[in-house]
């Protein structure tokens, strides 16, 4: 079974995602931690993110090590990592690795912006992870504090919402529910309760694909 796991920044689509992939068994892919490795490579070269065919360079060739630096996870990582990803020739280059990830026997866990609508659109069960701006990034506030990352509330909230837009924004993979996508609000649902809702959600997609059209 593949399950595809969409949202915002910050929604909790991750936290989700592993929870499902524990709870059926199956291997997960953080889709945007491929994003954030060419934003790091490209960061600590000095290149530029505008510049979309160098950026798919660094998409082709960056080491896998950079999927575990704690750096992936910074503020500025990430504010990169949604101006690469607008780049449809960043976007061709990471295509391959993760529709095989999704391919594998027995299925897999992906999240990211657009596994519902490009990487995976026959996965089994599709949701839509959203939470409230002011409750994003008072999440994310917190894990960057954590993780011992620069986060004060304000500015985080400001580069959430510029994120939002530049990846909702894109021509390419834009950020939007799939259809037939379960949109998930957790907004008031703490984590216990928004994995619960996920995996009912995930059984109620599988029971509608065993009585089609019923
Ligand atoms: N329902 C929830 N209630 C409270 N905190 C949450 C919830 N879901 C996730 N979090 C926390 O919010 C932060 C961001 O969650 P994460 O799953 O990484 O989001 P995303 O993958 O969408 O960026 C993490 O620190 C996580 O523990
Ligand atoms: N499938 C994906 C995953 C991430 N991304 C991009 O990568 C950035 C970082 O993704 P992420 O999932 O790590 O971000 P958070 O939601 O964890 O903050 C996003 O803002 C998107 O621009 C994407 O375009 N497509």
């Amino acid at each position: 079974m593949v399950i595809a796991v969409d949202g915002p920044a910050a929604s909790g689509k991750g936290t989700i995602a592993k929870a499902l992939a524990s709870h059926y068994g199956l291997p997960h892919l953080d889709t945007g931690a491929l994003y954030r490795a060419v934003a790091l490579s490209i960061i600590r070269a000095g290149d530029d993110p505008a510049d979309a065919e160098g950026a798919a360079r660094h998409a082709r060739m960056f080491g896998d090590d950079l999927l575990h630096d704690p750096d992936i996870r910074s503020r500025r990582t990430g504010a990169v990592a949604s101006v690469v990803s607008a780049h449809g020739r960043v976007r061709d280059t990471l295509l391959a690795r993760q529709r095989a990830f999704a391919a594998q026997p027995g299925g897999a866990v992906l999240d990211g912006r657009d596994i519902g609508t490009v990487i995976a659109p026959d996965a089994a069960a599709k949701l839509f992870v959203t939470a409230g701006i002011d409750e994003r990034a008072r999440r994310r506030t917190a894990e960057l504090a954590a993780r011992g990352h620069d986060a004060e509330l304000e500015a985080v909230k400001t580069d959430l919402i510029a994120r939002d837009e530049r990846d909702r924004d894109r021509d390419v993979a834009p950020l939007r529910p799939a259809p037939g996508a379960t949109i998930l609000d957790t907004t008031a649902l703490g984590i216990e309760d928004a994995v619960a809702a996920a995996i009912e959600a995930v059984e109620a997609a599988r029971g509608e694909a065993v009585r089609p059209g019923t």
